[in-house]
């Protein structure tokens, strides 16, 4: 299905001039599909074949059945324009699409960016119209992609601008209300303006002059002139006459509103005699309102043209004081119910009254009726001098709630708009009963308040905020870091003046107070997070100091003890090397030792052996377990024979020695146990560390004692030793050998008993020590205890002693040892003798700790 260069219109592409555009593809499916009208045009009508049945709704002659649904579906969808494709389908005979090759030629010379509907879409005939449509709504989508992807990259590209923009707004947002708040702290915190009234029409019935000068020029002065005599100048931060409105009023008034917006606390009052217009200036009237109104109006206005940075939020509460008792007056029930509201001090410091309702309020059409409910609900009395004054003291609180989008900064503020009762004096009003108990409470209130200005005048340390319940309320918005605007009002009528003089004097005294700069109030949530964490931080500070001075007495106690470790460590050092030394020797003294006894053996060879002289005979050099046995060999003694019968097939087989009958064991029972102990000595090494050898000393009396039981004779470890004869006994031991030679005679007879009074098993080697120093110094037991002075030198000297006791063939030890002096029992003193060389045996064995007996 070609269509015919020369019939159709000139092609967007097929000029060379331009580049293929977005949307041509378009336009040229479309003209496509109006080909077969072209045809028609110049040639005859193919005839309608499915294959030129397109996606694209076409024309019925065309497209055939389903085509014509499309159309029909897409006019459906083009309600709007049915009706003018119907009105111009008369035009257009036919339906042979020539107008909407023509509208199609038109977009051809359009640009890519352009889409002006052209009046010839009316022409088109409703057959070709949804094609027509459809190629309008492709074009319009594919521009829509074009301006949208353009718009999404203007974005990325301005959005680091944007945040700079929006950083540098923040930043004069917050100069400008620093600089602003500057300018109203300039000009003073506690502002005063003088309102006064036109005279009423009554007033000038009754033919009242006026005794106030206003002069416009002079916007801060207020000329007094009950008499030219008495012409007075008072000066106020404005002046407003008879001539001011409201709007007037409300604009110097906005730069302390605005303040309540930037999270301070601000006080509106109104004061003045009764019927001077303090109602009219802060409630209004409905047609004209007054600050009240006009406040919240501004308060709402800051909040949308802030919208975009600050997110405000809103309350408000309407109370009276009426007779020192706070009434709510958006409480409906008030009046009925007894709920007697109260004033508290809150945790941030703030005075709150709890149980007062706080409206939240986000219209100023809310703000209006919230207004007037609380009007409605006043308590109103009559005088004779205003039928309408009110007895009451009215307060509005707003209560502003703010949270900086950017910064997170969060605020929260009270702005105060009172309407004090008149200030009228008792005198003159004329009252009594319970008006007169009321305006007796009114003046006590009002001159609280009046108090306090003058304490704030004077700068005193104590303000007297508690006189009154008005006074209480308003504290937290009245001097110090608040920002107070008062309205006094007078009345310029001649009748009124002293009562007019009265409270431009008390203005005086407020205009005179000079108040410290603003502070700006945070929210009291943050005030307590901030005061707790305040608190928790002072608490770990102290916890931290008093782990400081713990960790310093801990420091110092390591260090005194690390001393203590290093001498100790000094000490054992020491010693270590004393017991080295001592080792030392003793292994000289032992091996020379050895050497005696060598010489001492090989001397006892040379000399005969022989039977009858059997106390003399030397031990054999080598064990009797490496001898075979000899029946010439001399046999252990009666006990010990019978103590190697009975526990000792063992004992038979390791020293070989052979049973033999009780007569020859009496005559040779010290030959026997020399021969059987030397060897072992000889295997046994040195251990001088032993300790065994005065673990067992004996107490006095033990020593002097007979011990008749074998058990306790026979074992060492089995000592029978009281608890106080232990230290008597050990104490009576000198510490060293040499200590006992030079010991006095006592001590000296205690050792002789020790020596032949006692027992064989107390027959110590200290016993033989100390009778060789008396009469033989030259020896290497000797020698070596006279080197050694400490405890453990002595022990092993008792040590070394005991095994040359033992092991060398001295006579007069075998006679002492076999004799049992002082026992006259021969079984006793057997069972002691076999006592005594079990003990001997059990302590130069002590490596194998078996019994050999
Ligand atoms: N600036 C003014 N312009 C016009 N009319 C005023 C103005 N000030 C007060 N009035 C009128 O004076 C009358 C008394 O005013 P208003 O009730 O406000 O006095 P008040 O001080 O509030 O008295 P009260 O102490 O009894 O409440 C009202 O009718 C009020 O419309």
């Amino acid at each position: 299905m070609g269509a015919d260069p020369a019939a159709s219109p000139p092609s967007p592409a097929a000029s060379p001039s331009r580049q293929p555009r977005q949307g041509e593809e378009e336009l040229r499916a479309v003209e496509d599909h109006l080909s077969p009208s072209r045809h028609a045009d110049s040639s005859p009508a193919p005839p309608p074949s499915p294959a030129s049945a397109a996606p694209v709704p076409q024309h019925p002659e065309v497209s055939g059945e389903d085509a014509e649904l499309a159309s029909e579906e897409a006019v459906e969808e083009q309600p709007a324009l049915e009706e003018g494709v119907v009105e111009a389908e008369a035009a257009v005979a036919g339906g042979d699409g020539e107008a909407l090759r023509s509208f199609l030629e038109e977009f051809g010379d359009q640009a890519d960016d352009c889409l002006i509907p052209s009046p010839r879409l009316k022409g088109i005939a409703t057959p070709d119209c949804p094609a027509a449509l459809q190629f309008l709504g492709g074009r319009y989508n594919s521009l829509m992609e074009k301006y949208k992807q353009q718009v999404a990259k203007c974005a990325e590209e301005c959005a680091p601008r944007f945040d700079g923009l929006k950083k540098k707004y923040t930043a004069e947002c917050a100069e400008r209300r620093r600089l602003y708040n500057e300018l109203i702290e300039l000009r003073g915190n506690i502002r005063v303006f003088c309102r006064c009234r036109p005279l009423s029409s009554d007033e000038i019935s009754r033919g009242c002059s006026s005794v106030v000068e206003v002069d416009p020029s002079q916007e801060m002065d207020l000329q007094f002139v009950p008499t030219e005599k008495e012409r007075k100048t008072f000066k106020f931060d404005h002046v407003f006459g008879p001539a001011d409105d409201q709007e007037a009023v409300f604009a110097e008034s906005l730069p302390v509103v605005r303040s309540v917006m930037d999270g301070f606390n601000v006080c509106i009052f109104a004061y003045g005699q009764t019927g001077t217009g303090k109602t009219f200036t802060m409630e209004g009237v409905p047609e004209n309102r007054g600050v009240n109104y006009r406040a919240l109006e501004e308060l709402f206005r800051i909040s949308e043209e802030r919208s975009s940075s600050v997110s405000y939020s809103f309350g408000v509460s309407i109370l009276e004081v009426y007779n020192e008792k706070i009434r709510d007056l958006l409480d409906d029930n008030s009046e009925h119910t007894s709920k007697r509201l109260d004033i508290k001090q809150s945790a941030d410091g703030a005075q709150e009254v709890p149980g007062l309702v706080e409206a939240p309020i986000s219209t100023i059409d809310g703000v209006w009726e919230k207004l007037e409910a609380g009007a409605r609900n006043r308590s109103v009395g009559s005088t004779s001098v205003n039928e309408l004054s009110s007895r009451s003291h009215s307060l509005v609180r707003v209560t502003v709630t703010s949270e900086h989008l950017v910064t997170g900064e969060r605020s929260r503020s009270h702005m105060w708009l009172v309407d004090l009762a008149g200030s009228e004096r008792l005198a003159k009003t004329e009252v009594e009963g319970e008006r007169l108990k009321e305006a007796k409470f009114i003046n006590k209130s009002l001159s609280a308040l009046g108090d306090v200005i003058a304490a704030l005048a004077s700068k005193n340390a104590h303000i007297p905020y508690r006189n009154s319940k008005l006074t209480h309320l308003l504290q937290s918005s009245l001097g110090g870091d608040c920002k107070t605007l008062m309205f006094v009002q007078i009345s310029p009528s001649s009748t009124d003046s002293g009562e007019t003089l009265c409270s431009l004097n008390f203005a005086s005294r407020v205009r005179a107070i000079e108040h410290g700069p603003a502070r700006k109030q945070v929210d009291p949530a943050e005030n307590f997070k901030i005061k707790q964490m305040a608190e928790k931080l002072c608490h770990e500070e102290k916890e931290n100091a008093k782990l400081n001075e713990s960790l310093q007495l801990m420091q110092l106690k390591y260090a005194s003890r690390e001393n203590v470790f290093r001498t100790l460590q000094d000490k054992i050092r020491e010693t270590e090397q004393a017991c080295r030394t001592h080792q030392q020797r003793a292994r000289e003294l032992e091996n020379e030792l050895a050497n005696e006894k060598k010489a001492a053996r090989d001397t006892g060879k040379s000399a005969k052996p022989s039977f009858a002289a059997p106390v003399r005979q030397r031990p054999p050099l080598a064990p009797m377990r490496q001898r075979p046995p000899s029946n010439n060999m001399p046999q252990p003694s009666g006990p010990s024979r019978l103590r190697f019968a009975g526990k000792g097939s063992s004992v038979q087989n390791k020293e070989n020695i052979p049973t033999t009958n009780k007569t020859t064991v009496d005559k040779t029972a010290g030959k026997a146990r020399r021969v059987s102990l030397v060897p072992m000595m000889r295997q046994i090494p040195l251990q001088p560390k032993r300790r065994s050898s005065i673990a067992i000393l004996p107490s006095e009396r033990e020593r002097m004692s007979i011990f008749p039981e074998k058990k306790a004779m026979s074992r060492l470890s089995h000592v029978q030793m009281s608890r106080t004869a232990r230290p008597q006994a050990f104490n009576s031991i000198p510490e060293t050998p040499q200590a006992a030679v030079d010991a006095t005679p006592d001590v000296r007879g205690k050792f002789r008993r020790m020596e032949f009074g006692s027992s064989s098993r107390f027959s110590s080697p200290p016993t033989l020590s100390m009778r060789k120093s008396r009469n033989n110094i030259s020896s290497p037991q000797q020698r070596l205890r006279m080197q050694s002075g400490s405890g453990n030198a002595s022990k092993l000297c008792f040590s070394i002693q005991k095994r040359v006791a033992l092991g060398s063939p001295a006579p007069a030890r075998t006679t002492s040892m076999t004799s049992g002096t002082g026992i006259f029992d021969p079984a006793l003193r057997e069972q002691i003798m076999a006592g005594r060389f079990g003990n001997a045996q059990r302590v130069f064995n002590g490596k194998r700790r078996m019994s050999v007996l």
